[in-house]
């Protein structure tokens, strides 16, 4: 299996760690003609309008949405997530380009600036349930983003808890209430749709490699499938032997 990691800006090299302590060789992608040789593809965290600038130069965008929609698996994490997402709002002046494939808004730096990252731990009852372990992941948000729309095929991995913007106005005028239940919200913040798969957090940051190990399960279970249809296409295409009678 081949999986390849974006290796235009942010923590490539990481990811490519993760994947050396899964045993699996990940390869550093830099040039589209390079996404002929992978089966799946890592696009790291890192700032997402600097990566885009990058991609650009290096004419990567058409490549990189023909992969998506070939079907081929794709992670995204962090500013990966924002690449995949159809839609970005808090994006700098301009804009950026985006991939897209995944039906979802993301905002940019949903939890602030870079001095409020922060790590916290989230339910993942999917990922324990496929990789074992806690029930639990510890997530490190470096000036995450967050999904906060997701169409019905999206399927949510992970949320966390956030105070919501009107509780925020009504502390400021009862600073000592406590806080009530309905002021917090929850936004998203790892998903999976097909085989595309997101995360606003950095999982190659950890050691917990459970994302990493789910992931190359969703490349080797694609494999299985194209494999699957490639032997029936054989079959289809193999010419049937008529048993010609002999006169
Ligand atoms: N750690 C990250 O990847 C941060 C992403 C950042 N919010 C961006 O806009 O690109």
């Amino acid at each position: 299996m081949a999986v390849g990691v974006l290796a235009l800006q942010g923590s490539f090299n990481e990811h490519i760690a993760a994947l050396r302590k899964l045993g699996v060789k990940g390869v550093e992608i830099r040039k589209a003609a390079q996404l002929d040789t992978i089966s799946a593809l890592i696009i790291p965290g890192g700032e997402s309008t600097t990566m885009a600038k990058l991609a650009h130069y290096h004419n990567l965008f058409p490549a990189l949405r023909d992969f998506v929609k070939m079907g081929k698996p794709v992670w995204g994490t962090c500013a990966g997530l924002i690449f995949l997402s159809d839609k970005a709002t808090g994006q700098k002046e301009g804009g950026q380009d985006l991939i897209g494939g995944l039906n979802c808004t993301v905002h940019r730096n949903y939890f602030g600036s870079q001095i409020q990252s922060f790590e916290a731990e989230l339910a993942v009852p999917d990922l324990a349930a496929k990789e074992g372990g806690p029930e639990t992941y510890r997530g490190v948000f470096i000036r995450a983003p967050a999904i906060i729309d997701a169409g019905p095929e999206v399927e949510i991995l992970a949320d966390i808890r956030v105070p919501s913007k009107k509780s925020i106005a009504e502390k400021e005028v009862a600073e000592l209430q406590e806080e009530k239940a309905d002021s917090e919200e929850k936004v998203i913040v790892a998903v999976k749709q097909g085989n595309l798969l997101a995360t606003a957090f950095h999982p190659e940051l950890t050691a917990d490699t459970r994302w990493h190990s789910y992931f190359l399960k969703m490349v080797s279970e694609e494999e299985q499938a194209l494999s699957i249809s490639e032997e029936v296409l054989d079959d289809e295409i193999q010419p049937t032997k008529i048993d010609l009678p002999i006169f």
